[in-house]
């Protein structure tokens, strides 16, 4: 009987190939072996060991190509920035030891005066910082760099929420591009949208924010002057924390309308408010998010309350509100009606409570936005930049008016010409009494609420008409504190109090001396501050403040009331700033003067 042959007995048998070879190989070893299923779990574990091999030599391939391109992405860095002039690098880690030790505004203020307009210091081995100083380049600089830094959105975006208002960036980025900033990967969101957006509500803002800015303070100032009245009645007030009562009024009734100044939760809102945004920057300087610190679970749990009462004081206001509802019929008439009836009666922390408050409408009108964008996130992340800022600025201007007293007197008998009704004016009156603004952008450029402004331009290297080429992804900063005082911008009185370098003297151009002292403030004029490219309290370019024109009109407005009714004076020098003589910046949130301050009424 013949049988079928088993290749191992095939001995004759010669391979013709590269795979019959490897048959071969395994046939013998399967031969030689005593089963049949120990030679095929050796085969397995033969190639297991190849597909390992394989796996760790890629691997070593590719983790060799990302150092190495790393390296490159390094010298290339340093290769690029070694033309920007600045002071030699003390050691690997660069100039961070001296910016832990110096304040950075005074290290970067050596540096210019040693170095010109524009100075590099590295802050690590790969993050490189360049600041700005001469107005033209910082203008066109501001321009040509139109995205934000990470760090501050990644701050405000763990407090409050997604923001289009305050994205960092909108630039078209793909992973890898940015080699110094891996983490801007993370804050990408459908960028062309988020920029189209973005310029919408800021138009959106603004136009709205102007219409609002001449009805807000009548009734906000009779109630800012109760509020006074009840705490002097107590003693001095102190100057930061009134002004930042101040403003939280005047954000609170402009966001969510005069319902705002009866709302019992008004004064949780603006302590959590503050509170939250405090402890922000803390919270987001983990490169890694420390889900497992109980603090900063405390510190969600505190944001999420926030967001409801968010949501209960807009349902609160909406019921209420008869102000701003008037304006907004007139806007959105026949689509605003339609929301209001189809509106439900939703729970705390419902999106619909945003979606359907109108001041608030447009900006929330995320439905057909695939971003994942909270809708009480431009309210909080607006409400927190708004109340912030203007506080620091009518803090700032109340201690300039106490500490230059023939100002003040001089502003007094400008407001008191201007305006038949003494307790309200109104944006005409406003712009009769250029010494009050002269003095409110006085107050703004001796002391600017931040103290740098910040850009980064992500993707291409930019190239500055002085022919600097700063690297993509360095850290862009104009020292804003330095550029408003600098003498060769604003003359040998740069640092002095002096709101008439904003105004301009008919008089004096006509020749005659003798109609100004008659008809005093009518003659005076003001010159637009912009015109100076030095003046940045408010930024410039396409990332520019878009609440300027309205913050100007509604701090003026109740200044003229307020000081109509009141004379304010100092208590005591600051506390606090060392040399007594100055406001200064305290710290990051708290940047506004705090003296003890007393308003007494000018009828007494
Ligand atoms: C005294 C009051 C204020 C000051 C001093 C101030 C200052 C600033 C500054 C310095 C910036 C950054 C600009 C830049 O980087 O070029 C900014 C951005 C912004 N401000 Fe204000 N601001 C004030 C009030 C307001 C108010 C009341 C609103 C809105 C209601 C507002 C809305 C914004 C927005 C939306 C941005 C972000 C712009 C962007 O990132 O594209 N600001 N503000």
């Amino acid at each position: 009987m013949s049988s079928i042959p088993y290749p191992c007995d095939d001995s004759s048998s010669v391979p013709t190939s590269f795979l019959g070879l490897l048959l071969l190989h395994y046939s013998r070893s399967r031969c030689n072996s005593d089963s049949h299923v120990q030679s095929s779990s050796e085969l397995l574990r033969d190639l297991a060991n190849r597909e390992l091999n394989a796996f760790l030599w890629l691997s070593l391939v590719v983790v060799t190509g990302l150092l190495l391109r790393k390296l490159f992405n390094l010298f290339s860095l340093w290769h690029r920035a070694r033309n920007i002039p600045g002071p030699p690098c003390p050691s690997f880690y660069g100039h961070s030891k001296l910016i832990s030790r110096e304040n950075l505004t005074d290290v970067l203020s050596k540096s210019h005066e040693k170095y010109g307009p524009i100075v590099k210091l590295w802050l690590g081995p790969t993050q490189l910082l360049v600041s700005v100083k001469d107005p033209l380049l910082i203008q066109e600089m501001l321009i040509k760099a139109e995205d934000k830094l990470p760090f501050t959105g990644k701050a405000f975006r763990l407090a409050f929420g997604q923001s289009c208002l305050f994205a960092p960036s909108y630039e078209k980025l793909v992973p890898g591009i940015v080699p110094y900033f891996p983490m801007i990967i993370t804050y990408l969101r459908s960028p062309v949208k988020v920029q189209k957006r973005r310029e919408t509500l800021a138009t959106e803002l603004n136009e709205r924010l102007l219409k609002t800015a001449d009805l807000i303070p009548m009734n906000v100032t009779d109630f800012i002057v109760d509020k006074i009245e009840n705490i002097s009645a107590k003693g001095n007030i102190d100057c930061g924390l009134v002004s930042q009562h101040i403003a939280f009024t005047l954000m609170g009734a402009t966001f969510f309308g005069d319902g705002f100044l009866a709302c019992p939760k008004a004064a949780i809102y603006e302590e959590l408010l503050m509170m939250i945004a405090k402890d922000a920057c803390f919270w987001a300087s983990y490169n890694v998010t420390p889900f497992w610190k109980q603090g900063f679970w405390r510190y969600q749990r505190l944001c999420t309350k926030l967001k409801c009462l968010t949501s209960d004081i807009a349902q609160h206001c909406r019921k209420s509100c008869k102000l701003f509802g008037q304006i907004d019929q007139n806007v959105h008439n026949e689509s605003f009606n339609k929301e209001i009836k189809s509106a439900h009666c939703s729970q705390c922390c419902s999106d619909n409570e945003f979606g359907d408050y109108y001041f608030f409408r447009d900006l929330n009108d995320h439905q057909n936005a695939k971003e994942k964008e909270e809708p009480s996130g431009n309210i909080m992340r607006v409400m927190f930049h708004g109340c912030h800022t203007t506080a620091a600025l009518i803090s700032n201007i109340l201690t300039r008016l106490v500490m230059h007293p023939e100002i003040q007197d001089k502003v007094y008998s400008e407001i008191s010409m201007v305006g038949r009704n003494p307790s309200k004016y109104e944006q005409e009156d406003i712009y009769r009494m250029p010494l009050l603004l002269a003095t409110i952008y006085e107050s703004a450029r001796l002391l600017p609420t931040g103290p740098m402004l910040q850009r980064c331009s992500l993707e291409h290297d930019l190239s500055l008409s002085t022919g600097v080429t700063i690297p993509a992804a360095a850290v862009l900063v104009v020292p804003v504190q330095l550029v408003q005082k600098d003498d060769s911008s604003w003359g040998s009185d740069a640092s002095d109090f002096n709101p008439y370098r904003f105004l301009s003297n008919h008089a004096k151009e006509s020749g005659s001396a003798e109609e100004v002292t008659k008809s005093g403030f009518n003659l005076l004029e003001l010159n637009d501050p912009n015109e100076n490219a030095a003046f940045l309290p408010f930024g410039s370019g396409t990332r520019a403040c878009v609440g300027q024109k309205f913050v100007i009109q509604v701090v003026a407005t109740l200044l003229a009331s307020l000081l109509k009714k009141y004379e304010v004076r100092i208590i005591r020098p600051y506390s606090g700033s060392g040399d007594n003589s100055e406001p200064s910046l305290k710290n990051r949130l708290q940047s506004y003067p705090n003296s003890p301050i007393l308003f007494v009424r000018r009828d007494q």
